[in-house]
């Protein structure tokens, strides 16, 4: 038998496009033909499965696939024994107690003894529970938002990302109940044979998740200020200088997350440096 892991991943939906992006950044071919359910990489030991979101933990705890990408409001609603290998860092989102936009909210003793329509109602079980709020949970699986204005419901627990389709249905978010994001996730039993596969996975993932929060920097600084630069920007092992060929000049290239680029660049401003370039980076190994 050919040694090959699965991984399931979205049909098609908010996960999909990211999910197979983050998979061909990792160098790994595959054919992802409209329709296609099933389809093995041409160049690495990994079979996929197009499914939808919501098999995608039992799958995996099941042993059907080995590894799955889901988002993290998924897994815990599914409640399956899986254990998560990864935060990925696409799909962010929350799941969100929502109410007419006109009623008055003084706090989650509003919903006791109300009907709330979700497609999570574990999670909004649990969460009332932890609450001491007694209420009805009315389980639909889609186009929740719709609830309150068709008499079903008189408040909501859905999925909220920039919060235009709670807008769009005249609603207003009142209390945020868990925080998601896409995760990579894994059968609990798997083969060493499998690991090995995984493994090899995970160290290119982590080399573009890297690669995608770092950037390469270039400036130029005189060259009495290169020991203050290279304090604030000091790279994986250090910072490379090579001279300009203007006299007292260098040149300073150095690796650094981003968020640290943005709090620096004004000391390293202030230190001298000039012709600041920021450029991104494909992949990182440490
Ligand atoms: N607006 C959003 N912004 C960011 N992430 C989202 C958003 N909506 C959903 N997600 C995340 O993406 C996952 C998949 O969402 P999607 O709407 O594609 O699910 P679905 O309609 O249930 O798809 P399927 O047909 O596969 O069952 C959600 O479980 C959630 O983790
Ligand atoms: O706060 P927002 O940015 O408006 O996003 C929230 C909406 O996004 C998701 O639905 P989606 O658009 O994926 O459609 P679906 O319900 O058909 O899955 C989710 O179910 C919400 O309805
Ligand atoms: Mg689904």
């Amino acid at each position: 038998m050919e040694k090959i892991i699965r991984i399931a991943v979205q049909k098609s939906g908010r996960l999909s496009d990211d999910s197979l992006s983050l998979i061909k950044e990792c160098g790994i071919k595959f054919y992802n033909g409209t329709g296609k359910l099933k389809s093995t990489s041409t160049n690495f030991p990994i079979e996929f499965l197009f499914l939808r979101d919501d098999d995608i933990p039992g799958y995996v705890a099941d042993g059907v696939a080995d590894l799955g990408i889901v988002g993290e409001n998924e897994l815990v609603e599914k409640d399956k024994d899986v254990q998560v290998l990864k935060k990925l860092g696409f799909s962010k989102c929350r799941l969100s107690l929502a109410i007419p936009k006109g009623q008055n909210y003084p706090g989650i003793e509003y919903f006791e003894g109300k009907n709330i329509a979700t497609s999570y109602p574990k999670i909004l079980g649990d969460y009332l529970k932890s609450q001491n709020i007694n209420a009805e949970i009315h389980e639909i699986s889609g186009s929740v938002e719709i609830a309150p204005s068709i008499g079903l419901a008189e408040g909501i627990c859905d999925i909220v990302s920039s919060g235009s389709t709670l807008m769009m249905n005249g609603l207003k978010e009142v209390e945020e109940i868990f925080k998601s994001e896409a995760v990579l996730i894994s059968n609990q039993e798997l083969e060493d044979w499998k690991k090995e596969i995984v493994e090899k996975l995970l160290f290119r993932m982590n080399a573009v998740q890297k690669g995608k929060s770092n950037k390469y920097v270039l400036l130029n600084a005189p060259n009495e200020s290169i020991e203050k630069i290279i304090s604030l920007i000091p790279g994986m092992r250090s910072p490379t200088i090579l001279p300009l060929a203007q006299e007292g000049w260098s040149s300073v290239h150095s690796v650094l997350s981003e968020d640290q680029f943005w709090e620096n660049i004004e000391e390293l401003r202030a230190a001298g440096a000039e012709g600041i370039l920021v450029i991104p980076i494909e992949k990182m190994v440490i």
